[in-house]
């Protein structure tokens, strides 16, 4: 499952470069007991296991790349970065750092509890490499970005998980950095804070600074990144475009062991084929056999225009009664942003039921109002306990056709109109 990363292929010359970890080893010495240490130390004897947490990572990171990382809990994600940002050591392996790094890695380190936020300000930022000076300067936007000018001189222990994370990230960003690594942190700010931050990261994109970031949404990493790794049992398994990281992802996630494929006979004919990134997973009493999208006369078609009626349906053939499952259709944009999404629960219907031999047709009927453009259907089938039973991410393309007329960045289309109403004041 290793591929290449673009990068890597491609010979990136060395000025271009932003970070390189050539055979990155982390291994931990593991004690039954807190003595064994001290016993080892004077015996001599062995008395701990070793726990190899990352294992010969090779990656290289151009400047100016946008690389998101994913992987299960305890995957070693998060001890990559520590160790790429310098605040772990690392047990082998060799690391190249171009540019000013700035880490935001666990909420609060490097903040001190009982010193208020306008000191952890001054203290962390130049932890952060910045001088007094420069931080003083800036610290009056670091308290309007976070926010908290109400709460700046009360100590950092009383602040709220939130609060910790504003502080923490605008104090990181107000670095300027050539690098930023951010593990996790934006997910515990609210919306509006997390939309805040990614506008700033976005504002950092455009100014061609480098990006590494973990995350378990797959949004994110789809939404900014270029190109994302997959790290399982500490080594790397996928180093490529982000849509593809996200799908092997999930395939992942819900099923390590993906059957072989049956045969696929799509109405479409050959939607594998054009619907790239394409993965299947499940294992499969229940067998998809054909999905797509119906026109208004009931005919499969690979387009339908905006606002006009259409069905997305799936054909399962089912191998052994099944008591109750779900199925599921979602449609993502090329990013691999979910746009929309229906299945049982979310449209508050009973579970489905099948048995052996049955073929079974499901169907939702709507009316499509996305923007013209290019997008993939994900069908699938799963049991009450989440566990898949026939998945096929990114299964079909679809192509919406029409006119955006007024907004042309818009996703989505609404069945809007605009009024105005004029009141005179008496
Ligand atoms: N000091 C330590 N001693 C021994 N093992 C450790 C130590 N610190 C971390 N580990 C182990 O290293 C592995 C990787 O941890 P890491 O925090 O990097 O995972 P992660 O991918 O970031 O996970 P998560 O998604 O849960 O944050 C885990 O199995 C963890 O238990």
């Amino acid at each position: 499952m290793t591929d290449p990363s673009p990068s890597e292929t491609g010979g990136v010359s060395e000025a271009d470069i932003a970070i390189r970890a050539e055979g990155v080893r982390k291994v931990y010495r593991c004690y039954d007991s807190a003595l064994a240490p001290a016993i080892e130390a004077l015996t001599g004897r062995r008395r701990h296991r070793e726990r190899i947490v990352l294992d010969g990572i090779d990656l290289t990171i151009r400047r100016g790349e946008v690389v998101g990382i994913l992987g299960r809990n305890g995957a070693g994600k998060s001890t990559l970065l520590k160790i790429l940002a310098g605040t772990l050591e690392r047990s082998g392996g060799t690391i190249e750092i171009n540019g000013r790094v700035t880490a935001i890695l666990e909420l609060g380190s490097g903040f001190h509890p009982d010193y208020s936020g306008r000191e952890n300000i001054l203290m962390g930022g130049m932890c952060l490499g910045m001088s007094r000076r420069e931080v003083a300067s800036k610290l009056d936007s670091i308290i309007d970005f976070a926010e908290l000018r109400e709460v700046i001189d009360q100590p950092f222990r009383t602040y709220s998980t939130g609060m910790q994370a504003r502080l923490t990230f605008s104090t990181a960003i107000s670095v300027d950095p050539d690098i930023l690594i951010i593990d996790e942190a934006l997910s515990v700010g609210d919306a509006r804070f997390q939309m805040k931050c990614f506008n700033a990261m976005r504002r950092l994109i455009e100014r061609e600074k480098t990006i590494l970031f973990v995350s378990h949404d797959v949004n994110s990493i789809t939404a900014l990144c270029d190109r994302a790794v997959i790290l399982d049992g500490g080594r790397i398994i996928f180093n490529g475009i982000a849509e593809e990281a996200v799908s092997r992802y999930h395939q992942l996630l819900f099923d390590p062991h993906p059957v072989t494929p049956p045969p696929i006979s799509s109405s479409t004919g050959d939607s594998l084929r054009k619907a790239p990134y394409h993965t299947r997973y499940g294992d499969g009493p229940l067998q998809l056999i054909s999905w797509g999208v119906q026109g208004p006369q009931g005919k499969t078609t690979p387009s339908v225009a905006v606002g006009s009626r259409c069905s997305l349906f799936m054909t399962l053939h089912c191998h052994q009664d099944i008591d109750a499952f779900s199925a599921g259709f979602v449609i993502k944009d090329r990013r691999g942003i979910i746009l929309w999404g229906l299945n049982n629960y979310t449209a508050g219907s009973r579970l489905f039921a099948a048995k052996q031999g049955e073929l079974i047709s499901i169907r939702v009927d709507c009316t499509i109002r996305i923007a013209p453009g290019e997008y993939f259907l994900t069908v699938g089938t799963a049991l009450p306990d989440g566990k898949r039973i026939d998945f096929i991410e990114n299964a079909e393309s679809i192509k919406i056709e029409g006119e955006v007329s007024v907004i042309t960045d818009s996703l989505v289309c609404m069945d809007e109109s605009l009024h105005m109403k004029i009141s005179r004041k008496t």
